[in-house]
């Protein structure tokens, strides 16, 4: 196995707990439609797939009209990309590991479902933007995770081959997505998993965001 040489990170479930703010903006838009409010545990079983699936989901589980969804999908995103960082978080340990990670010489990047504006916003609220050397967001790329395109996207940016890099995700389409790219996948057991972690067909699961660190040191030796 070729030794590691870049690490590439999900956003929302893994780097940042960004439910609330999500939830948030679906149930403002929900409130306008006249349709029932969402709670935060039905909203992270929605996060996922970007902003689209997430307002297709939040529609139809409150009885709204599909054929609107694309103007509702632009009015989620009026109302999310203007306080996209109330609430959202890292992660506990997420800012020492990304630390850590560049003290090991390691380039890192973020391939996100998330549209690439609130992506950006979340980053730079949270201190964490500069600690990538490559952002691709939901609407970088026509293809979106599961499709490997991002993570390929990504890696070409940093000059790295698939073989030599890892993705680190909390959900189906970021493990799927890393071994259709050729790159191997650790998952997390927090974020917003749509089944269970152990079934996601990660290479390793980690409690914690500072678990990756020994796990990388010793792979990039
Ligand atoms: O915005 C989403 O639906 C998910 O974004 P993620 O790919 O960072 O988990
Ligand atoms: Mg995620």
């Amino acid at each position: 196995m070729s030794s590691l040489k870049a690490i590439i990170f999900d956003l929302d479930g893994t780097l940042v707990d960004s439910a609330c703010d999500l939830r948030d903006a679906v149930n403002v838009l929900l409130a306008e439609e006249g349709l029932r409010q969402l709670d935060l545990d039905e909203v992270k079983s929605m996060i996922g797939d970007g902003a689209a699936k997430l307002v297709e989901r939040a529609v139809s589980a409150t009885g709204g009209d599909q054929s609107r969804l694309s103007a509702l999908v632009a009015r989620f995103l009026q109302i999310y990309e203007a306080d996209a960082t109330r609430h959202t978080q890292a992660y506990p340990g997420v800012p020492e590991t990304l630390a850590g990670l560049r003290r090991l010489g390691l380039p890192l990047a973020v391939v996100t479902n998330k549209p690439y504006g609130a992506t950006i916003d979340i980053l730079e609220a949270l201190g964490l933007r500069a600690y990538f050397d490559a952002i691709v967001g939901g609407d970088t790329l026509p293809e979106r995770k599961p499709h490997p395109a991002p993570i390929l996207a990504a890696l070409g940016r940093l000059g790295i081959a698939p073989e030599a890099a890892l993705m680190v995700g909390d959900n189906y389409h970021d493990v799927q997505a890393a071994q259709a790219a050729g790159v191997r996948a650790v998952a997390v057991t927090y974020g917003y998993s749509h089944k269970p972690h152990a079934e996601l067909g990660a290479e390793r699961l980690i409690d914690t965001m500072p678990e990756l660190l020994p796990i990388v040191a010793d792979a990039a030796s």
